[in-house]
């Protein structure tokens, strides 16, 4: 960029043949109608692009948006780009309805900047002069334009030329140009061929920046290309900024890969989508807007058919505005903040337009998604800073990668961490760091936390004798495909408090942690023990006092062989083993007389003290009747 060269652009606007081409090349010098068609027809019919000096010396960029009806959404195409705008109203005509429209849609591109010319001022008297100036403020009133100067001018006689150029260094230095820092994002207008160089596109960059040898991607599709050289207004230039015309010269891609419509963009920093999340304003005049209403939506160089997806209504009233999504029929890549505008089909006339608040948006499954949806687009659509919108973001969709969470906010993964860490210092957001970084909401590490320690629970009833969890188990409980990932949410739920998270298991915090090995052992002792009795079977207490346990130990080896049916428990707490009960079993089948308790002794060698509630237990089985003092074996 030369020196004095300042990015902010100013848009034309006004009724066919009010005089804003001739105005353009009043101030720049530039015939903006210089392709033969526009001679031929004596209309602008491409965006025209002349840098024009300031008093001051700074160069700007002017942009003769056409003024026919019929090309309105090159001047949305143009105005994506905007800073400012100058709507010209021509002394003689006064407000005509392109000038209603125009006006109307340039506040729904959200346009904030700019001034009324009124030209041909040559053609008329003070008397009529004043008329159209008292004109031109009635329709300003109440729009972006009210308190902006309004400045009479001749383009064909040079009057008021001077006055009009003051406006304008004035306006340029109090507006500023828009911030457009950012990923580099460039609507293409044009795609052409240049033998002997290759392809070429055109277009307004929106934002960002790109540099000779950049790589880039054309989207929706999604084509990698280098950038091979630029020119900004016809000059080679090394770096292209935001707010400059730029034609960019793509190696190895063939024109068939690139059309108007398409966007050149940063590589990997937007994402093509067919659900655009919106806020939606009807024009006054318009006929009220139904949900799933089919119009035509333009945005930048792009336009399309799209759905209007009304979330919380079933229609938008007149001067209205509601959160939407916008749901279209090609993919669309569309930048945070870009305007819209939709168009009845037939008559082909500008109803409503808006903001674009998240690009790639998903349609709700349920009721609840809706709402959560609609609580997140309110957020959007006060316009808050990037921290808020951040927090709106994670708190919305409860789990995101910070890669998807800075691609759709269109800023660098630095300056996306910058923005979270308050939040995750206040514990508002979890950040899980190990591989790729993801954000947490506080609802949904609760959520998380909620399921994991329900599911530990359970999992220490089932299994007394193990330490905890296991990750890869907590991952399925928690229904997370990467295990690497559920380590890490297991250790910010550690520092919360949530669990304790030790030898790649996690446990509750009052779970009382223990020895695996002399668990097992203990276990492995105890059976040693009681089978070595036979029928002479200890009690609790005997067994605890013989291996030298602690209850607490006792209990918890009592709890787990029960769990697992390896030990029963019968009346008296004796400790009864499988394989005892398999033997005792076996000698009541053998019994070759009446089965009763004298028989039973006999067979296993054992006292009354045993034998009884070993029957008893059987009996309570199902496995032997007790008739008289007798026994049946009712299951061999
Ligand atoms: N007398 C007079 N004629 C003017 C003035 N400005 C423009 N004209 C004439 O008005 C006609 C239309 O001017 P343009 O500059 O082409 O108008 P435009 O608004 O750019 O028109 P479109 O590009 O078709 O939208 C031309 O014949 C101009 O010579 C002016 O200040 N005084």
């Amino acid at each position: 960029m030369a020196n004095n060269e300042y990015p902010f652009v100013i848009g034309t606007a006004g009724h066919i043949d009010h005089g804003k081409t001739t105005l353009v090349k009043r101030l720049t010098d530039i015939d903006c109608d210089r392709l033969v068609e526009e001679k031929k027809r004596g209309m602008t019919i491409e965006l025209g692009f002349a840098p024009f000096t300031l008093p001051s010396g700074q160069t700007i960029s002017i942009v003769d948006v056409p003024g026919h009806e019929k090309f309105i959404r090159q001047m949305v195409a143009g105005a994506a780009g905007v800073d400012a705008v100058m709507l010209v109203i021509a002394a003689d005509d006064g407000v005509m309805p392109q000038t209603r429209e125009h006006l109307a849609i340039l506040s729904l591109l959200g346009i904030k900047n700019g001034l009324t010319v009124i030209n041909k001022i040559d053609l008329v008297d003070e008397e009529m002069l004043e008329m159209a100036v008292d004109d031109a403020k009635s329709l300003l009133a109440g729009t972006f334009l009210s308190d902006k100067p309004v400045i009479p001018v001749s383009a064909f006689t040079g009057k008021g030329i001077e006055e009009l150029k003051r406006a304008l260094q004035q306006m340029t230095e109090k507006a500023g140009a828009k911030s457009r820092k950012g990923a580099f994002f460039l609507p293409v207008d044009r795609a052409f061929h240049i033998s002997g160089f290759g392809t070429v596109v055109t277009g307004t960059a929106i934002n960002g920046e790109i540099h000779e040898g950049d790589e880039v991607e054309v989207m929706p599709r999604g084509i990698l290309s280098k950038v091979r050289s630029i020119q900004v207004h016809g000059a080679s230039v090394s770096t292209a900024t935001a707010g400059q015309r730029v034609a960019a010269n793509l190696a190895g891609i063939s024109l068939d890969d690139v059309k108007r419509g398409d966007v050149v963009t940063a590589k990997d920093c937007f994402t093509a989508s067919k659900c655009l999340d919106v806020s939606v304003r009807l024009l006054p005049g318009a006929e009220p807007l139904k949900h799933w209403q089919r119009l035509r939506l333009h945005v930048g160089t792009t336009d399309t058919v799209a759905r209007v997806s009304l979330l919380d209504r079933e229609q938008v009233l007149p001067g209205e505005s509601s959160a939407a999504q916008l749901i279209t029929e090609d993919h669309v890549v569309a930048s945070v903040d870009s305007c819209f505008i939709l168009r009845t089909y037939s008559p082909l006339v500008t109803v409503a337009g808006g903001r674009i608040l998240m690009p790639a948006g998903e349609r709700p499954k349920n009721r609840q998604m809706k709402a959560a949806l609609l609580e997140y687009l309110d957020k959007l659509s006060e316009e808050p800073p990037l921290k808020e919108r951040l927090l709106a973001l994670i708190n919305y969709r409860g789990i995101i990668t910070a890669a998807d969470a800075a691609r759709m906010n269109e800023v660098s993964l630095v300056e996306l961490m910058r923005a979270v860490s308050p939040f995750e210092a206040r514990a508002e957001v979890g950040v899980i760091r190990g591989g790729e970084a993801v954000l947490l909401s506080k609802r949904k590490i609760k959520e998380l936390g909620e399921t994991l320690t329900k599911a530990l629970a359970l999992f220490h009833g089932e299994h007394p004798e193990r330490k905890g969890m296991p990750a890869e188990e907590c991952a399925k409980v928690l229904d997370l495909q990467d295990t690497k990932f559920t380590r890490e949410l297991l250790s910010l739920f550690e520092k919360q408090g949530i669990v304790k998270f030790a030898d790649d298991r996690a446990r509750l915090a009052d779970f009382e942690p223990f020895d695996e090995e002399l668990f097992s052992a203990n276990v492995a002792a105890l059976k040693k023990y009681t089978l070595q009795l036979g029928y002479s079977m200890p009690s609790i207490e005997e067994a605890q006092a013989a291996l030298s346990l602690t209850a607490e130990e006792m209990k918890r080896i009592i709890a787990y062989l029960k769990e697992k049916k390896e030990l029963a428990l019968i009346t008296g707490a004796f400790l009864l083993f499988p394989e005892i009960e398999a033997d005792f079993k076996e000698k009541l089948t053998n019994i070759s007389g009446d089965i009763t308790l004298a028989a039973v002794r006999d067979a296993t060698g054992s006292s009354r003290k045993y034998a009884l509630p070993l029957l008893e237990y059987f009996d309570s089985k199902g496995v032997t009747r007790r008739v008289g003092d007798k026994r049946i074996l009712i299951k061999k």
